[in-house]
């Protein structure tokens, strides 16, 4: 459902995200972990058309976004980590607008039942200008989710959410992909990304640290530096950070040995 090959991105002499691959099948809840910089909101922004990769491709839904933008577009729903919405618009009127677009059937009732759900039916007649952030984001939310869309991209979807809220986000994303659709998120909640995620890729400065499920990261890090199966998704992330910082000096070490030999 969602296909990265090969993706690179350059911002002038600096080199965002370098040859990521990864893939989502439906039925999948797949993180993109990362400090900050990383490359996380580069990588959703190649996807939802947003950010031209430099090189290699990304798919969605088998359709070459940048290729085939429109029946991408149509496959997929995306949350931004900072939704802009049409503020003079009331949550309705919003949603409708949305609804209509992907021909949502039966689409006052749906939004009637989404606003319910997020306790936003008392507001869904004021300007969205009006709103608090974290109703902001839930108006983002149900936009991307009423199409219910074969694909759900999602940056830092917790940023402003009431625990409540959050529970409630985390429940949807979980469902969605339960039913057959596949789902992208980055965040910076590791226990939120433990508790929902099937797979995971773990970036730092634009390069793959680690990859796969929790229990073959755990593998991956165990081998390398003694860790126990169980060890929290937290402890994996710190120790791929930590193996590479030593990688690293290590190879400066090497490079200073051989300048000095030279
Ligand atoms: N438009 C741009 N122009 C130049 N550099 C950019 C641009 N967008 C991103 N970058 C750089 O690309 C790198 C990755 O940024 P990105 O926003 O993808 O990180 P991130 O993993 O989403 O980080 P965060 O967790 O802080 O949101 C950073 O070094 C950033 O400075």
């Amino acid at each position: 459902m969602i296909e990265v090959s090969g993706y690179t991105k350059r911002f002038g002499k600096h080199t965002a995200v370098d040859g990521l691959s990864f893939s989502v099948r439906g039925g999948e809840l797949f993180g993109l972990l990362g400090s900050n910089g990383a490359g996380k909101t580069t990588t959703i922004r190649a996807l939802v058309g947003l950010t031209r990769p430099t090189s290699g491709a990304v798919r969605v839904a088998g359709y070459d976004v940048w290729a085939q933008p429109l029946e991408a577009k149509a496959a997929f729903g995306y949350i931004p980590d900072r939704p802009y919405l049409y503020g003079k618009l009331t949550a309705r009127e919003l949603l409708r607008f949305v609804g209509d677009l992907y021909r949502v059937p039966d689409v006052g009732a749906q939004i009637d039942r989404w606003l319910e759900y997020f306790r936003l039916t008392e507001y869904g007649n004021e300007p969205v200008e009006t709103y608090s952030h974290g109703m902001r984001q839930k108006v983002a939310i149900i936009a991307a989710m009423l199409p219910d869309p074969p694909v759900l991209i999602v940056d830092e979807p917790m940023v402003g959410l009431d625990p409540h809220a959050a529970r409630q986000v985390r429940e949807l994303f979980r469902g969605h992909a339960d039913r057959g659709r596949a789902v992208l998120l980055t965040t910076h909640s590791l226990p939120l990304a433990e508790a929902v995620c099937d797979r995971l890729v773990v970036l730092d400065r634009g390069r793959v640290l680690g990859a796969g499920t929790l229990d073959e990261l755990r593998t991956q890090t165990g081998t390398a530096a003694g860790g126990v199966a169980g060890d929290s998704l937290e402890r994996v992330f710190f120790r791929l950070l930590e193996e590479e910082q030593a990688n690293e000096q290590a190879a400066r070490a090497a490079a200073g040995v051989n300048d000095a030999e030279g």
